[in-house]
């Protein structure tokens, strides 16, 4: 049945003499079983407002929300984000960082650390399960919160820039190492990013949104990700006339939005 966003609008209200900003005007979105959604934008469009809304961080002004036929009406375990700084605890070791939305649930000692375990394994981590969590280089960190998200099993993914701090190289082994986990736990998953080459690798679904009021102008159904999966190296997806046509048109978007904004 997947997430359904009915008709959604946020108006965050005035304040500080500022008048009410509309973040979200009537938005309509899907996010199927096994989907991977991405937004991207002009800063400002709304996009982390919208996955705020699907955490259950934020309620809608006007429209609903519903995951699987119930109405979202707060964070829950069926919903887990990974933010752009990962948000560790310092004072944890690898191991208990990852196991500790478990522990939260009140999830026996052995049950935690077999599960963290596997997830660790699948994030290539093995070994690092006792080192402190600042020991680790930026994109290991970055794989730390996304095990420990995928620990409490959720059924929707959400990633709020999750690759937006690491190095170009870091990045695009990354990319992959998500799409390989995505095609092995079949998470629906909402992806949030500034790069529109990430978005088109990624996505299998591309939603563009703009600012002022925030709404979705455009939606691409993308054949990327699957490419990938089926074997084609990445940098040969990512070269492909196909992937570089539809890059330039949504530059052109997002470009002809950032100068009506200027
Ligand atoms: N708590 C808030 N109170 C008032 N206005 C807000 C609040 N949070 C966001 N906004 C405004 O709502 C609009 C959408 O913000 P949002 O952060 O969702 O956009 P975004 O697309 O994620 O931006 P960016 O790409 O810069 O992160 C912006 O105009 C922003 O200034």
């Amino acid at each position: 049945m997947g997430l359904n966003i009915e008709d959604v609008s946020v108006v965050y209200p005035a304040a500080d003499g500022r008048p009410p900003v509309e973040a979200l005007s009537r938005i309509n979105l899907t996010i199927e079983d096994n989907e991977f959604v991405v937004a991207l934008g002009a800063s400002g469009c709304g996009k982390s407002t919208l996955l705020n809304l699907i955490a259950g961080f934020l309620s809608p002004s006007f429209g609903s929300l519903t995951l699987d036929g119930a109405r979202v009406s707060g964070p829950g375990a069926d919903r887990a984000v990974v933010f752009q700084k990962h948000a560790l605890l310092p004072w944890l070791n690898v191991l208990d960082n990852v196991a500790f939305g478990l522990q939260i649930q009140g999830v026996a000692e052995a049950e935690r650390k077999k599960v963290a375990n596997k997830f660790l394994s699948m994030l290539g981590l093995d070994g690092f399960q006792d080192a402190p969590v600042y020991s680790l280089s930026g994109g290991m960190q970055q794989r730390v919160g996304i095990a420990r998200a995928l620990t409490c099993d959720p059924r929707v993914l959400l990633m709020d820039e999750p690759l937006g701090a690491l190095d170009a190289l870091t990045r695009e082994k990354a990319q992959e190492l998500i799409l390989n986990i995505w095609n092995d736990t079949h998470k629906s998953v909402f992806f949030i990013t500034h790069s529109v080459e990430e978005a088109l690798f990624m996505g299998t679904k591309l939603v563009v949104m703009s600012p002022r009021p925030g709404r979705i102008t455009h939606v691409f159904d993308l054949p990327f990700s699957r490419q990938f999966l089926d074997g084609m190296p990445a940098r040969q997806v990512k070269a492909s006339p196909k992937f570089i046509e539809l890059r330039e048109e949504v530059l052109k978007i997002i470009f002809a939005d950032e100068e009506a904004a200027a």
